[in-house]
């Protein structure tokens, strides 16, 4: 391979484009910190939520001994999947919201048994949007959904009196509610602070890139939901002291917004706005936007010549704080499909770039797999035009008043051999991606519910944030151009007469 078609090749450090975007245009670029600035190495750092979550169901709460004996494998479940906590099940959903595999507990669904439970009707097709189904947006629900399957598991084989006073959506309450805890009551936290290299990946491009991105003029800020403390403890351990002249990683920022209860924060006018103390991680009050515009003339920059560091308050806060005018000048970076990516697009205008590190190991299966998955794209337009096929020939059957009668069999045994060979196919191929929930971005031959939002709120897609570092100030990252399926046909068709 030439060096100009080895720079052609998509590879995992490649930006993909749903919506041009050109940097130029920019004049802030946020990102979020876990799982965006901060890659979390699995299962260890999955682990402390997991066994934390597990001691707090049987200490705190009295579930059977039995939950101790639980086991994570951080690949039983994948993003986008949703959880239905009222029948113990997990679906995943393509595009169009109809259910394409599902699963209760540890079990596979039946297909038949799946669409007697999730059955669209010409009039009512479900939205999934209701409170009995808990989306699964983030990698942190991965625990979350481990736990409960195996808790649905438990409760099914009817060997425990505890589990039979509880419903799946209690029981899926109870697992919320003990995962959240080690969140906030230093289990996963403490852990990482005392061992931050057993837990967090170090990137040596991330550094490198927020100053690249800083030196191209850009105004670089942080906006995580984490809190002061574990902000300090992940960003510390993340940028060395000789990376910055002061030796601080937080001037690498031009503001740093920590405990900000995203989605909140990009919705809630009224979510107060706190200067944070760096030396104790106290708070003071702020009178945020009105404080800012009685400093006028520079009022923002003197606002943050007094501290840059802030907890909580909203959008408003951060656009006066950096003199945004529009939306569109603001790219944010972030992992949470919901939180960073739809609200900032929907609500706010800016655009967006999401961190997908699954793209990778999807990437590589995808390339191992392009002959399988080519044979697979043949056989089925294959059996689409041979349903052309049997249709024309019984409408030509009905005009000339029969005689085509065998050869509209032959064509319908010829479909039936095809499908035989077509379904173990697919099948095995799906499984190469995900044994049980097979490729992140197909539902059946369908766009999944993940793939729905990579392609309607992100404008662009990665694996990892310091990919940006490749990116200068300057350019413009395009799309390809978007085909309509008449227009992909056609152009199949040009292919197989060129041939
Ligand atoms: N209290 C809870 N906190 C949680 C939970 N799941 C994740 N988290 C915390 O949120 C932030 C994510 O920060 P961001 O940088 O991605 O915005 C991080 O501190 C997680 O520990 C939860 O279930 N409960
Ligand atoms: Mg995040």
């Amino acid at each position: 391979m030439t060096m100009e078609m080895d720079m052609l090749k998509p590879t995992s450090d490649s930006i993909f484009c749903n919506r041009e975007l050109n940097f130029d245009s920019l004049d802030c670029i946020g990102f979020d910190m876990d799982y965006t600035i901060a890659e979390y190495l699995v299962p260890a750092f999955d682990l402390l939520a997991f066994n934390g979550a597990v001691d707090k169901l049987v200490d705190n709460l009295g579930y059977p001994d039995a939950v101790r004996n639980f086991v994570y494998d951080s690949n039983s479940f994948v993003r986008g999947l949703l959880i239905d906590i009222k029948r113990g099940n997990f679906i995943k959903i393509d595009r169009h919201k109809y259910v394409r595999q599902a699963m209760h507990g540890v079990s596979e669904m039946s297909s038949s048994y799946r669409k007697v439970v999730y059955h669209n009707t010409f009039n009512k097709v479900d939205s999934f949007s209701n409170r009995e189904y808990v989306p699964m947006d983030t990698l942190f629900q991965l625990v979350d959904a481990s736990i409960y399957a195996q808790l649905i598991n438990l409760k099914d084989s009817e060997e425990y009196d505890f589990l039979d006073g509880k419903t799946y959506e209690e029981l899926y309450r109870d697992v919320r509610g003990a995962v959240d805890l080690c969140h906030r009551d230093g289990v996963i936290k403490d852990e990482v602070a005392r061992n931050p290299s057993k837990y967090i990946k170090k990137d040596a491009g991330m550094v490198e890139m927020l100053k690249r991105l800083k030196d191209d003029g850009k105004k670089v800020f942080l906006l995580t939901n984490s809190l002061w403390e574990y902000t300090q403890t992940v960003m510390s351990y993340l940028v060395d002291p000789s990376d910055t002249p002061s030796g601080d990683w937080a001037d690498l920022f031009e503001v740093v917004i920590v405990g900000s209860a995203k989605p909140k924060f990009l919705i809630d006018p009224y979510q107060q706005l706190f200067r944070v103390n760096r030396e104790d991680g106290s708070l003071q009050n702020t009178d945020g936007v009105y404080e800012i515009e009685a400093m006028n003339p520079n009022g923002a920059e003197k606002f943050l010549a007094k501290g840059k560091v802030f907890q909580g308050g909203n959008w408003q806060h951060l656009q006066a704080m950096l003199n945004i005018e529009s939306g569109e000048s603001v790219l944010y970076v972030g992992d949470h499909l919901y939180s960073d990516v739809l609200r900032s697009k929907r609500t706010l205008g800016w655009r967006t770039a999401l961190i997908v590190p699954e793209l990778e190991h999807e990437m590589r299966v995808y390339e191992e797999e392009r002959a399988e998955g080519k044979a697979i794209e043949a056989l089925r337009t294959l059996r689409k035009r041979n349903a052309e096929n049997v249709d024309r020939l019984k409408y030509d059957n009905l005009q000339q008043g029969g005689g085509l009668e065998k050869e509209i069999e032959e064509c319908e045994a010829k479909d039936e051999q095809v499908k035989k060979i077509l379904a173990p196919m697919a099948d095995s191929y799906h499984k190469r991606y995900n044994p049980t929930w097979g490729q992140l971005f197909k539902a059946g031959y369908q766009d999944s519910r993940f793939s729905f939002y990579v392609n309607n709120y992100a404008c662009i897609y990665t694996t990892r944030a310091s990919n940006f570092k490749f990116v200068s100030g300057k350019r413009s990252i395009r799309t390809g151009i978007e085909k309509m399926p008449h227009e992909r046909r056609m152009d199949d068709w040009a292919t197989l007469q060129e041939d």
